[in-house]
């Protein structure tokens, strides 16, 4: 991996910085599971189908993709529901207290690899920005003492303020990368989730590199990683 081929690295938060992946992915089977339960679906929800429809999507789209994969169809209802409301911001409202509540009795570290890498770049002058659909990513960027180092931080709120689609839609990295003042061919992305590589794709940026954390290396080469590691220690230059 050349870095002198890239004047900025665009880093999705959870599962590449931060072990977060598996807390969203935890609490989004403790919500789904208690609900389905609660309709009397026997088939659970599995980690295939957080990889599939959930993993690196905003809160809503993913609560919506899972539901759909099942042919159930909630209302939308609004992000000011309340957790108990059977709605789409209600069940992903209800997960989100779950994540909290994990994020506040655990706290965070980052990865040691990705800390690394961090170091790293900051010492060539990389610029260096978060491109998270997490509306929790300010929040856990502090937990982990990281947020710091990172000049733009495009999360989930920030995307919905903006009117900017979330991944698989490439338009969040396409802001970060404007709003560092570098051109996508000269950026490069690096995410966990099938959603977000297509997003790099798609969005022509000069590398896509994708981390396997268990999304495996085929799905992310498929969705369009130019390479897959397992850690970011291995691109430390
Ligand atoms: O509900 P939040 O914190 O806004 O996060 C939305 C999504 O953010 C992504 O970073 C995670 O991969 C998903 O698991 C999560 O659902």
């Amino acid at each position: 991996m050349d870095w002198n081929a890239y004047d900025a690295a665009l880093f999705d938060l959870d599962g590449v910085l931060t072990p977060t992946a598996e807390v969203h992915m935890r609490a989004w089977d403790e919500m789904f599971n208690a609900y389905l339960t609660s309709k009397g679906i026997d088939e659970p929800y599995t980690d295939e189908d957080y990889f599939a429809h959930v993993d690196g999507r905003p809160r809503y789209d993913g609560v919506r993709a899972f539901l759909e994969s099942r042919g159930i169809e909630l209302p939308d209802g609004d992000p000011s529901d309340s957790p108990e409301e059977e709605t789409v911001s209600g069940l992903g409202n209800r997960k989100n207290d779950a994540f909290n509540a994990v994020l506040e009795r655990d706290g965070v570290e980052a990865y040691a690899g990705s800390l690394a890498l961090l170091d790293a770049l900051a010492e060539r002058g990389t610029k260096m920005a978060v491109v998270s659909s997490s509306k929790n990513a300010p929040a856990v960027l502090e937990a982990a003492g990281i947020a710091d180092r990172f000049p733009v931080v495009v999360s989930g709120a920030v995307a919905a303020e903006l009117g900017l689609p979330g991944k698989p839609a490439p338009d969040t990295f396409l802001h970060a990368a404007q709003e560092l003042g570098v051109s996508k061919e000269r950026s490069v992305v690096l995410e966990d989730a099938t959603s977000g590589v297509r997003a790099g794709r798609d969005g022509d940026f000069g590398l896509v590199i994708g981390v396997d954390r268990g999304a495996g290396a085929d799905g992310l080469t498929e969705a369009g990683a130019d390479l897959v590691v397992q850690d970011l220690q291995e691109l430390v230059p």
